[in-house]
């Protein structure tokens, strides 16, 4: 879809120039400002202060050396980022993805998305995002200790409770926050919330592991009954084994659906007898082996290398939990071929534009990211709130606070939507919704 509006499509095309080697930054921005065409017409005042030139551009970018010993003794050196992107409605928030294919175009682009995804929260955290391309698989336990020591060595003279607090994202999870909170701790002689998706034992809160899995099913079941439908019988493909995709499993599952497929970077597995959740989770969050491992005790499963196939499976509802782009136009034409009539996003932008279109051109229900796997950020959110107030909430309270904040994200996409004229689309009710609150702190802050 190209942009109407002149001036959109002129920031557009100075976005594209001043990131040009950036597709997925270029990727991210574009859909929001499709979406926000009619703000334009309608909101003059937020053009005249400028606020669509400064929301596409961060407002800091910092790279970093991160050098480290392996087991060997080796030096080596990998790259460190944390883009803080907008602080308009509160400290810079957002996770740490360590993965190999991570460089300044996918932290921007995942920092960009969080800025409107944490409006829709409502909680008061503003948007950043941070990473390294180094690559946790394979290497042991003293290696990732030492690579999160390294890299919280530069990062921590950055952060701070009420400035930016990093979370977990790919290859980010309770072991690695453990080791940077232990390093911050130590250079900065302090013991505050300046990370979230902690351990328990030391100011975590209950419900933040299970969040983003649960937060997706929370928003995905709203968005169902609100057009009849609901998860119960349903059957359910999950990409990826990680951290979003078990717990979204598990969520589904207990509405009464039954997940047949998952997946990793390698392969996918498909059992119609229903997912094995157990086996999944010691192989993956215990043993730290590879999905397809799943089939030499599950006889009735099968095996397939690529993880792109596992959209040929059939099913009425698709949850994408692995990695951006993960859906092309060919595979949501399959989807909705085989009879799928939801697709809701627990990674970030894990389906191309081209794919899309395809769902909105067949009517199918689509929940898109910064609004469906919103609850990892929000419980953090809440993390912060009980360590501020040096107190823990039980599993039932934060769950419930979770619960109603998904609720509410669907509520505000689904009636902004309607007032912008396009019933029905999320992702456009998603985008404005989330924009108007950031916008409206940024006009009362004036230019900065
Ligand atoms: N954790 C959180 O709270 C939140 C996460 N997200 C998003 O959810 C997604 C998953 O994150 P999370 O579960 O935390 O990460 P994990 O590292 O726990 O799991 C990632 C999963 O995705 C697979 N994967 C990663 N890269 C690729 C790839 N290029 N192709 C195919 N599969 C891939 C991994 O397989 P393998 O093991 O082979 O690499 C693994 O199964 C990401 O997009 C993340 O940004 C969004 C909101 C919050
Ligand atoms: O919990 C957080 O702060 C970050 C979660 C995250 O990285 C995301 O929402 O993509």
């Amino acid at each position: 879809m190209a942009l109407k509006n002149e001036y959109l499509s002129n920031l557009l095309e100075t976005v594209k120039k001043r990131n040009a080697a950036e597709p997925e930054f270029i990727q991210a921005v574009t859909e929001v400002l499709e979406s926000l065409e009619p703000v334009v017409e309608k909101r003059p005042d937020l053009v005249e202060a400028g606020v669509f030139e400064r929301l596409v551009e961060p407002e800091r970018q910092l790279m970093f050396r991160v050098p480290w010993v392996d087991d060997q003794g080796k030096v080596q050196v990998n790259r460190g980022f944390r883009v803080q992107f907008s602080s308009a409605i509160g400290p810079y928030k957002g996770g740490i993805r360590l993965h190999p294919s991570v460089y300044l175009g996918i932290i921007k682009f995942l920092g960009f998305e969080q800025v409107l995804k944490n409006s829709l929260t409502t909680l008061p955290m503003g948007g950043g995002k941070g990473g390294s391309d180094f690559d946790p698989k394979g290497k042991s336990d003293g290696e990732i200790m030492r690579f999160c020591q390294s890299f919280m060595t530069e990062l921590y003279r950055h952060i701070g409770a009420d400035t930016d607090v990093p979370a977990g994202d790919i290859g980010t999870g309770a072991r690695e926050v453990g080791y940077m909170y232990g390093q911050y701790k130590r250079l900065a002689n302090e013991f505050t919330g300046i990370l979230t998706g902690k351990g328990l034992t030391y100011g975590g809160s209950l419900v933040r592991t299970e969040a983003t899995g649960y937060g997706l099913c929370y928003f995905t079941d709203v968005m169902l009954k609100a057009n009849g439908k609901s998860f119960e019988g349903q059957t359910v493909v999950v990409s990826g084994s990680g951290n979003v995709s078990i717990y979204a499993v598990e969520k589904a599952v207990e509405m009464g659906a039954k997940v047949v497929a998952m997946s990793d970077s390698n392969g996918y597995i498909h059992d119609p007898n229903g997912i094995d959740l157990a086996c999944v989770k010691q192989l993956k969050e215990v043993e730290r082996r590879r999905i397809k491992d799943y089939v030499d005790t599950h006889p009735g499963a099968t095996y397939k290398e690529g993880s792109t196939g596992i959209w040929t499976i059939p099913c009425d509802i698709a949850l994408p939990c692995a990695t951006q782009n993960e859906i092309d136009k060919a595979s949501a034409e399959i989807l909705v071929k085989n009879g799928c009539y939801c697709v809701s996003e627990g990674a970030n932008m894990p389906s191309t534009p081209e794919a899309i279109e395809v769902y909105l051109a067949n009517g199918v229900l689509y929940g898109p990211a910064k609004a469906a796997n919103a609850g990892g950020v929000a419980t953090s959110g809440l993390e912060m709130s009980q360590n501020s107030a040096r107190l823990s909430w039980t599993f039932e309270e934060v769950d419930q606070k979770l619960k109603n904040i998904m609720h509410n994200i669907f509520k505000n996409c689904d009636e902004t939507a309607k007032a912008y004229g396009m019933e029905g689309n999320y992702m456009a009710g998603a985008n404005i919704a989330g924009f108007l609150k950031v916008a409206e702190a940024m006009k009362a802050q004036g230019c900065v």
